[in-house]
C-alpha cells in the first residue's frame, strides 16, 4: 500500500502523550524572547536557530541532545515568556491536528530569575488555557493536560510531585521524571513515586532510552509507573521475530505486554540520541506487529524538526502503515491517557472514531 502522505495525516485526529514544552518552541519565538532577556544564541535567524536545534540534537548521544535545552530553558524565565510558548504549544499542536496532548516540563528548571515553582505552573496554566480557547475559536478544538517533570538528576522530586498533586484540579494530569539516564535510576526518587501512589496520582517515567531493561524494570515494579516514556529498550528482552514464529518474549516484555502499559514511543528522538539506527529499523514495527500498547509521540518537536504528522507520515512510509494503524497508535494513546476514563471515551468515540471513519470511508 501506498504510504498515506503528510498533508493527508494533517487533518486527521491525533493523541499525543509524550511531547516536552521545552522541547517545542518556534524558533522566531526564542529569537525574540532571548532578544528581551539577553540570552546568546547559536544563531539569529529563526530559520538557521531552526536547524542549529537539528543538528545540535542529532549527537547521536541522549547527554549531547539534552545540552540544546540550554537555549530554551533560558528563554522560559519569566511569567511572559512562559504563558508565551504555552499558548504557542498548544496553537501548533492544534493546527497539526491534535485533539489531545499531554504536554510536560520542569517546573525546578524556569526558576532562575526569582519565580516561584507556583509562578512557573500558574503562568504556564494560563498560556494553555489561552492558547486551547483560541485554538476552539479557529475551528481546531485541543485539550492540553500537564505532566510536571522533575530531573533525575536533581533531588527534588519529592517537592515537584507535591506540587503536580496540588494542581490536579488546574491542569496538572500527571508526574514524569527525566534527564540523562545512565546513572540516575527512577529508584533514586522513590519516594516521591511511593507519595504519589498514596495519592491516587498518575506517572510515568523516561526510561529504557539511553539505559536497557534495568531501569524499564525499576520503573515499572519498584516505583510503579502506570506508562513508560520511550521503553523502547524493552526489545532487549524479545528474541527472534515474528516473520520467523519464534519470537520469545522474557518475563519483564511479556509482563509489559499482558499488563497493556503504554509505550510512548518517540521514533525520530530516538534516532538522534542513538537509541535506534533508523525509522525503519526502530523497534516499533516489531512492538507493534506483538501488539505491545504502542504509542507515537513527537518527544521535542524543536530538536528533531519534526510534528505529530510527520511522525506518522515516517512511519506509514517505513512500515508501509495505512490509516487502520494510525488509528490505532491514536486510540492505544487516548486509551493510555491520564485523564478520567469517561472523558478519555467521549474523545475516541465522538473524535477519533468518525475523524477515521470518514478517512477510511
Ligand atoms: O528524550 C528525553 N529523555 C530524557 N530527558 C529529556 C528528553 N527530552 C527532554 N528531556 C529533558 O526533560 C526536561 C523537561 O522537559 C528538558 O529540559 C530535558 O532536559
Ligand atoms: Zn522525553
Amino acid at each position: 500500500m501506498a504510504a498515506i502522505a503528510y498533508s493527508d495525516i494533517v487533518p486527521a485526529p491525533k493523541a499525543l502523550l509524550h511531547d516536552h514544552l521545552d522541547g517545542g518552541l518556534r524558533p522566531a519565538t526564542i529569537v525574540e524572547l532571548a532578544d528581551a532577556v539577553g540570552h546568546e544564541l547559536p544563531a539569529t535567524d529563526p530559520a538557521a536557530l531552526g536547524e542549529w536545534f537539528v543538528a545540535a540534537a542529532d549527537s547521536g548521544s541522549l547527554e549531547r541532545y539534552l545540552e540544546t535545552f540550554a537555549h530554551t530553558v533560558a528563554v522560559m524565565q519569566t511569567e511572559e515568556g512562559l504563558f508565551r510558548v504555552a499558548r504557542e504549544c498548544a496553537l501548533d499542536l492544534a493546527a497539526d491536528g491534535v485533539v489531545y496532548a499531554e504536554v510536560r516540563y520542569a517546573p525546578e528548571q524556569h526558576l532562575e530569575r526569582g519565580l516561584t515553582l507556583d509562578q512557573v505552573v500558574d503562568a504556564v496554566h494560563a498560556g494553555f488555557t489561552a492558547g486551547m480557547a483560541e485554538a476552539a475559536a479557529q475551528g481546531t478544538p485541543i485539550r492540553v493536560g500537564v505532566l510536571l517533570t522533575a530531573m533525575r538528576h536533581a533531588a527534588r522530586s519529592q517537592e515537584i510531585a507535591e506540587l503536580a498533586v496540588r494542581y490536579r484540579d488546574s491542569g496538572v494530569v500527571g508526574f514524569d521524571i527525566a534527564g540523562a539516564e545512565a546513572g540516575f535510576p527512577p529508584t533514586r526518587h522513590l519516594d516521591a513515586f511511593e507519595y504519589l501512589q498514596r495519592e491516587n496520582f498518575h506517572f510515568t517515567i523516561h526510561a529504557g532510552e539511553a539505559f536497557g531493561l534495568p531501569s524499564i524494570w525499576q520503573a515499572i515494579q519498584w516505583c510503579g509507573a502506570d506508562r513508560l516514556g520511550h521503553g523502547v529498550r524493552l526489545v532487549d528482552d524479545i528474541t527472534g521475530t515474528p516473520e520467523s514464529g519464534e519470537t520469545v518474549l522474557g518475563r519483564l516484555a511479556a509482563y509489559v505486554r499482558d499488563k497493556r502499559i503504554p509505550l510512548e514511543l518517540c521514533p525520530s528522538s530516538n534516532v538522534q540520541t542513538g537509541a535506534a539506527p533508523s525509522i525503519a529499523e526502530h523497534p516499533i514495527g516489531l512492538l507493534h506487529d506483538l501488539r505491545f500498547r504502542v504509542t507515537v509521540n513527537t518527544d521535542n518537536r524543536l530538536m528533531s524538526g519534526t510534528s505529530m504528522s510527520r511522525e506518522m507520515a515516517l512511519l506509514s512510509e517505513a512500515f508501509g502503515w495505512g490509516w487502520a494503524e494510525l488509528q490505532w497508535l491514536t486510540i492505544n494513546a487516548m486509551k493510555s491517557a491520564f485523564i478520567p476514563y469517561d472523558e478519555r471515551l467521549a474523545i475516541i468515540n465522538d473524535v477519533i472514531k468518525p475523524g477515521y471513519a470518514k478517512l477510511i470511508g
